[in-house]
């Protein structure tokens, strides 16, 4: 397995550039959360002019062995529909993705189904056709979850080979939620019924059956020592790409667009591997997903927006970008109080 050198973004530039903000023609922090953002680019681009250049979503897929116990809403092979979906245009992602310019691509983690060769936008990864049921064995070998992030690293790689500096990360499985919650548990020591949530709309009486599910999973498989074990154990084959992924896009200095929970659960994994990642996090949204507001609280950072939405995909990292390009265009076009002759506060 590839290891990753991330740096943290240097900070010698933090004093020029919060100066460079709060010379801008508006009352000191007016433009609040984009303040912080625009600070948080330029820091880990390294320049008071940041720019972003060719942005992608990443839509990575991949099917559940757990999902056999009826912890979803939906079946097995709404996956596969949904990534056809996906190449034809149809999906929300790829409504948000279209109105934004983000260029998306969709990853066959391991997707239980044999697409035809060279679709357009489908970039071929598979480790296998679905993970297997966590309940009952490892969802997969450490070797595999070690490929995954192999495979994640170079997918992230080639955009990044071709201008792009913002990625938004998203994903589709179903059961995936089931996966996330027990990665969450496990990395954060928070009991499982408090990380798992009704996923693709579960009644009250499958949550406490996905609940019993999930229990049962944690019993069976004991304390687990490392980041990659857990992951190993109870990801998915997408999740396991997206934590080298996004550990990639790190190295690479890239913004990482975090999108709900299951892409969350991934950047915990990858942030419990290399703790430098999260100054290269832009936490998008919260999800309706139970659980997620702890995670971010976990994490000791306030996503961009809440809007209830609980859908996945990369959705809630798309709708988050422009606030991005807003962030940027200020920092970058706005005149100062010295520019454009205005009074400075009074003393
Ligand atoms: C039509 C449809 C489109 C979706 N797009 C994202 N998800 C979302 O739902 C799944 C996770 O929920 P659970 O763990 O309950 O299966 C993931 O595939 C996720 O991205 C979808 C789900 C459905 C049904
Ligand atoms: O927040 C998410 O990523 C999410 C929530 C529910 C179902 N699918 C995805």
């Amino acid at each position: 397995m590839k290891s990753f050198r991330i740096q943290p973004p240097d900070q010698s530039l933090r004093a020029a550039l919060q100066t460079k903000i709060d010379n801008k023609t508006k009352p000191l922090g007016a433009l609040g959360r984009l303040e912080a953002l625009a600070l948080q680019i330029g820091l880990i681009q390294g320049t008071s002019t940041p720019t972003l250049h060719a942005p992608h979503m990443l839509i990575f897929a991949g099917d559940h062995g757990i999902a056999a116990e009826g912890v979803s809403a939906y079946p097995q092979e709404v996956t596969w529909q949904m990534v056809m979906n996906f190449l034809q245009g149809g999906a929300a992602i790829n409504v948000f993705s279209k109105q934004h310019q983000l260029q998306l691509y969709v990853v066959d983690a391991g997707v239980n189904y044999d697409f035809p060769e060279n679709l357009p936008g489908l970039l071929s990864h598979k480790i296998a056709k679905g993970t297997q049921n966590f309940l009952h064995e490892q969802a997969m070998k450490i070797e595999a979850a070690q490929r995954c992030i192999d495979q994640g690293a170079e997918v992230v790689t080639s955009i990044f080979n071709k201008g792009c500096n913002v990625v938004g990360f998203g994903e589709m499985g179903i059961g995936n939620t089931s996966s996330a919650s027990m990665l969450m548990s496990g990395l954060l020591n928070i009991p499982i019924d408090q990380c798992t949530g009704r996923g693709t709309g579960l009644d009250d009486e499958r949550l406490h059956h996905k609940i019993d599910i999930l229990t049962k999973a944690q019993q069976r498989h004991g304390a687990l020592a490392s980041p990659l074990e857990l992951l190993a154990t109870f990801g998915g084959f997408e999740i396991a790409q997206m934590v080298g992924a996004m550990l990639q896009a790190a190295e690479h200095k890239m913004i990482i667009l975090v999108d709900g929970f299951i892409v969350s659960a991934a950047f915990l994994v990858a942030h419990a591997i290399d703790p430098n990642l999260k100054s290269y996090g832009v936490f998008c949204h919260r999800s309706q997903e139970q659980g997620h507001a702890h995670m971010m609280r976990a994490l000791d950072v306030q996503p961009l927006l809440d809007l209830g939405m609980r859908l996945g995909e990369g959705t809630g990292a798309a709708m988050a970008y422009p606030l991005l390009a807003s962030a940027v265009a200020f920092l970058n076009e706005m005149a100062s109080f010295e520019s454009a002759h205005v009074s400075e506060k009074n003393s």
